[in-house]
C-alpha cells in the first residue's frame, strides 16, 4: 500500500492474480453538508474493459470518476486502485504556451526529481505515448494552437506518459465533430483491447453502445444502476433517464448492424407537411 487518503487507498499491487482494476465499495459523496450526489455505489472495472459513466447535467458523473481516479476523497467508502490511474479532464485549456512534447512530458512528472529535466526514459515514454494515439506528427505543434480533437489526443497521450493500466476521462468526445468523436472512441477501444481499463463519462449514450462492456447509470443519488451496455440501454431507460422520448433502433451501417440512439426532440420541422 503506497499510500492512504481518508477510506481511498492506493494500492498497486502487481502480485495479485485479479484482474480487477478498480474495485469502488459503498461509495457515496457530499459536498460539504449538502445533498448527497450519490450513495452507496459498487463497481468493478477489469483490465481491458470499458465502463461509461452516463446521466443527466449535475447528476453527479464528474464528482464520481475523480472519486474513482483518486482526485477526490469520498464521503463515504472505498476505491482500491491496483495499478497506476491516468486521468484525463474535461478541459482543453492550457495556462501556458506548450508544444505538444512538453505537455507529455508532464505525464512523467512523478519520475522525474524536484528540478530535474526529462530524461531519456521520459522522452521515450512521451514518444511512445504520441504514437498510441497517432499524433506524432504533431510533437513541436503548440497546444494552444490545436484543435479540440487534437487537444483531446493530447491529453489521453499525457495520460498514457505515466505508464497508468487505467484510464479514466470526463467526457472525452464531448466536444468534437463526428469524426473526431470517432477518432477518440477507436482510440479507447483500441487501448482497453490492449489491456487498460477505461472509465470515461459521456452524454452520449451511443458511445458507450458502441465501446462499453459495462455502464453505470446515475438516475439520481439513491439510484445508480451498473450493467451490461447493451441489457442497461434500452429506449424506456433512456428515456425516463433523460425525460423525453428516445428510441434505439437497430440499423446498419458499413455492413454492420448497430444499435443506435434516437431522441424525439418534440420539434416539427416547418417544412414538414
Ligand atoms: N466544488 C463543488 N462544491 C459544491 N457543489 C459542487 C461542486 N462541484 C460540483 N458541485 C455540484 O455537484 C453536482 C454534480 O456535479 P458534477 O459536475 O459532478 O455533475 P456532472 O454530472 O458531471 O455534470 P455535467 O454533465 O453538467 O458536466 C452539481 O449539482 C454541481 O453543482
Amino acid at each position: 500500500m503506497t499510500s492512504t487518503t481518508g477510506t481511498t487507498t492506493i494500492e498497486p499491487d502487481c502480485a495479485s492474480h485479479s484482474t480487477t482494476v478498480l474495485d469502488a465499495t459503498g461509495l457515496g459523496f457530499r459536498y460539504g453538508r449538502g445533498e448527497w450526489i450519490f450513495r452507496d455505489v459498487d463497481l468493478q472495472v477489469e483490465a481491458g474493459e470499458v465502463l461509461a459513466v452516463l446521466g443527466p447535467n449535475a447528476r453527479g458523473k464528474t464528482t464520481l470518476v475523480t472519486c474513482l481516479a483518486g482526485l477526490r476523497k469520498p464521503t463515504k467508502g472505498e476505491v482500491i486502485r491496483r495499478e497506476v490511474v491516468g486521468y484525463v479532464p474535461q478541459s482543453h485549456g492550457a495556462a501556458a504556451a506548450f508544444s505538444v512534447l512538453n505537455m507529455v512530458l508532464m505525464g512523467r512528472a512523478r519520475f522525474i526529481r524536484a528540478y530535474a529535466s526529462p530524461g531519456p526514459a521520459d522522452h521515450e515514454a512521451a514518444a511512445a505515448a504520441l504514437d498510441r494515439v497517432g499524433i506524432s506528427h504533431l510533437r513541436d505543434r503548440d497546444y494552444q494552437a490545436l484543435s479540440g480533437g487534437e487537444r483531446q489526443l493530447v491529453l489521453i497521450a499525457r495520460a498514457l506518459a505515466t505508464g497508468c493500466r487505467a484510464l479514466v476521462l470526463d467526457e472525452p468526445a464531448s466536444a468534437l465533430d463526428l469524426r473526431n468523436q470517432a477518432r477518440v472512441l477507436g482510440v479507447l477501444h483500441a487501448l482497453a483491447e490492449d489491456g487498460m481499463a477505461v472509465v470515461m463519462t459521456s452524454h452520449h449514450p451511443e458511445h458507450a453502445l458502441r465501446i462499453a462492456d459495462q455502464t453505470l447509470l446515475i438516475v439520481d443519488a439513491a439510484d445508480i444502476r451498473v450493467g451490461a451496455t447493451t441489457e442497461l440501454l434500452t429506449g424506456a431507460t433512456l428515456s425516463s433517464l433523460y425525460g423525453l422520448p428516445v428510441a434505439t433502433p437497430e440499423v446498419s451501417i458499413g455492413g454492420l448492424s448497430q444499435r443506435v440512439v434516437v431522441p424525439d426532440y418534440g420539434i416539427r420541422r416547418r417544412d414538414a407537411d
